[in-house]
């Protein structure tokens, strides 16, 4: 077992009740090489067919020569190249969903393998899960910590949903890919993990003010994962081979801790709920994508801030003096807005709103607006918009 796995599941032993088939898990690779253990590994599972899920551009970094190794296994194996929508995106939506339901129908392939990165990963994890087959993970850069956790955000009639579906059978993680990695995705992954800081504050927030449920045990998972990144932020931004290995394991971690929860709560806070309110926004008024972490670092940055100065002028949505006492320590472990910023600068990606291209009429509107999207959280943002209205 790798290291990796044996941590995931001394986690998991502490979790009171935890079942412990949820993570019951093929083999997790993050080494050199990786790659090659994908068509053995399929062979002797015994696939008979499956399909690789990739786009124009991971088939040519990692799918062609998997899906030529499997062949070579002697497994009937075809791709499906998820088509971009009109402004050359290619996206979690309806259409990109349908095509490789119809793909994994149509050919009666057993397993869908994934070639990309977080987008690739939803649509293939949804599709697996609507078709009743598993789904196999190959990462092509450490952008996100979305290629182990359950749940898949989906755009559905332009609105960002979670639908919880399934994890992956087993994870490909190939660091001669995943160095090579473009410099934005890779800064993108750092500025997932930073989001954590908020997301961990709102988290005990919703627990303690609207009495959701809490795992101190996955907190600590999830604040290891990003103390490793924060730690290690120079090799990350020289991109060393170590670097990498670092960041893909925080981002795997990170997404364990969501998949031993169930839910997204130890990695989604109100950082989130802004990057997933300006997605959907550039998606109505036709602009391009920018990447989820970049959004996420920028906003857990801007979030920082607004929570520091709730605290600081004593302005907390809390009644409770005990509650109140709590949370204002909880925010002063969250670090400054600049401290934030000048992590992201240092890993090479966006660090303020301009430079993400997102301008203060739609942050403003996003501010008072984007918890309505996940009004099953009770996070700061939430409580101070409420109390406001
Ligand atoms: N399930 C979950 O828990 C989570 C899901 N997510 C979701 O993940 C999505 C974002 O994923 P993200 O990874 O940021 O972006 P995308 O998956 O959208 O990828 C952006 C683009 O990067 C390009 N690319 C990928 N790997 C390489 C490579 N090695 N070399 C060159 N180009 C490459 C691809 O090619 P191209 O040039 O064709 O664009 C890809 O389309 C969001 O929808 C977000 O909500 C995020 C976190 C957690
Ligand atoms: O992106 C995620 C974690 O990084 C998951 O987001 P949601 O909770 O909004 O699905």
């Amino acid at each position: 077992m790798s290291e990796l796995m044996a941590y995931v599941r001394e986690q998991a032993a502490r979790l009171e009740g935890f079942d412990p088939s949820a993570i019951d898990i093929g083999p997790v690779l993050l080494e050199a090489g990786a790659l090659n253990r994908v068509a053995p590994y399929l062979k002797e599972q015994g696939y008979r067919k499956v399909i690789v899920a990739a786009d124009a551009t991971t088939i040519g970094i990692a799918g062609r020569v998997v899906e030529q190794a499997i062949s070579g296994e002697g497994i009937e194996v075809s791709a499906t190249i998820i088509r971009p929508n009109e402004l050359g995106d290619v996206i979690a939506d309806e259409q990109s969903l349908i095509q490789l339901i119809l793909d994994v129908r149509s050919r009666g392939v057993e397993a869908i393998i994934a070639v990309g990165s977080g987008t690739l990963h939803d649509i293939s994890r949804m599709s697996a899960y609507a078709t009743g087959i598993p789904f196999i993970s190959v990462p092509t850069a450490p952008s996100v910590d979305g290629f182990n956790s359950k749940g898949a955000p989906i755009i559905l009639r332009g609105d960002k949903q979670t639908i919880q579906s399934v994890g992956p059978d087993a994870i490909f993680a190939d660091l001669d890919i995943l160095t090579k990695a473009p410099p934005a995705l890779i800064a993108a992954g750092f500025g997932d993990m930073l989001g954590k800081y908020t997301s961990l504050f709102d988290w005990e927030f919703g627990a303690l003010t609207g009495g959701e449920a809490y795992s101190p045990v996955i907190a600590d998972m999830t604040r290891k994962a990003l103390s490793d990144c924060v730690q290690h932020v120079d090799e990350i931004a020289a991109r060393t081979p170590e670097g990498i290995r670092l960041l893909t394991g925080a981002l795997l971690e990170s997404g364990f801790a969501m998949l031993l929860f169930g839910q997204s709560h130890p990695a989604s806070g109100a950082e989130h709920h802004l990057s997933h309110y300006w997605e959907t926004s550039f998606l109505r008024t036709g602009r391009r994508q920018i990447l989820h972490g970049a959004k996420v670092g920028v906003a857990c940055a801007e979030i920082s801030g607004l929570y520091h100065r709730l605290a600081d002028e004593d302005k907390l949505p809390v009644e409770d003096p005990d509650k109140k006492a709590r949370i204002k320590e909880a925010i002063a472990s969250i670090p400054r807005q600049d401290m934030i910023r000048g992590w992201l600068a240092k890993v090479g990606g966006p660090n303020t709103l301009e430079q993400l291209g997102v301008d203060n009429d739609l942050f403003e509107r996003s501010l008072k607006e984007a918890h309505l999207i996940r009004l099953n959280r009770h996070t700061l943002l939430r409580a101070y918009n409420e109390l406001k209205s």
